[in-house]
């Protein structure tokens, strides 16, 4: 199981947390003061130089325009790029067009808003134009899709890495004690965290500590399902 964590800040606890286990190191890349943990372009591509190969490099944004997010992945370089905007922010039609323009220099993850049923249709939409889905929670009081220490219904979640034909990572509220019980129920490819492993009381400065009992919690799931 693949383990994804946002968002760091810094590459010394990045680098930290892939020696812990960490498998894809998550940032924001971009300041358009929309989210935390905003890095510039160059903040962002330091990160991704300073990773040892094993890790993936992925980089989260906020922009809602195809050239705008293609001038980031010519700047920072990631191997997966997050688009994080709402469904109608960044359109089927736009991620067509970025998946056709970023072939075979980065792979395309889009973010998706786990709300109700009709979440699967959304989801099979935007599976055709994407590498990568990440399943998410959406709360009115955080910008775009996730970041909101929320689980949602797992159920819809199931039923979408069922039928999305492409890779899907689980997102939302992720914790030491819920994560084994969504490998289980879910079955995605990876699982990611960002609240549950920042500092307290911080939504900006990752834990070291946390992020062990996170990747420490997926290991012991997985040799208990083993
Ligand atoms: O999605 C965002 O808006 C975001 C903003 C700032 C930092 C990270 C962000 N998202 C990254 C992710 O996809 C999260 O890891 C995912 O939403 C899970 O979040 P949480 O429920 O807080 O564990």
């Amino acid at each position: 199981m693949l383990i994804q964590i946002y968002a760091f800040t810094d590459t010394k606890t990045a680098v930290k947390a892939v020696e812990m286990g960490v498998n894809h190191v998550g940032f924001v890349a971009g300041k358009y003061d929309v989210v935390p943990a905003e890095l510039t372009f160059n903040e962002a591509r330091e990160i991704v130089t300073a990773l040892p190969p094993q890790a993936t490099a992925v980089a989260l944004t906020m922009a809602e325009d195809v050239d705008e997010i293609m001038r980031m992945v010519d700047a920072v370089q990631p191997n997966i790029v997050h688009i994080s905007s709402d469904v109608d922010l960044v359109n089927v039609e736009m991620m067509r067009e970025l998946h056709e323009r970023l072939a075979g220099q980065a792979r395309l993850m889009k973010a998706i808003p786990v709300e109700n049923e009709g979440s699967i249709a959304v989801a099979k939409a935007y599976a055709a134009v994407s590498d990568v889905l990440l399943l998410d929670t959406k709360h009115a009081d955080f910008p775009g899709v996730g970041a909101t220490g929320l689980t949602h219904d797992w159920s819809v979640s199931r039923r979408i890495v069922e039928t999305a034909g492409i890779p899907v990572i689980m997102a939302g509220g992720l914790t030491p004690q819920n994560v084994g019980a969504a490998m289980r129920e879910i079955k995605p490819w990876a699982v990611d965290s960002n609240t549950s492993t920042n500092r307290e009381s911080s939504n900006v400065e990752k834990d070291l500590t946390r992020i062990r009992a996170f990747v420490d919690a997926v290991h012991a799931a997985e040799k208990a399902q083993a």
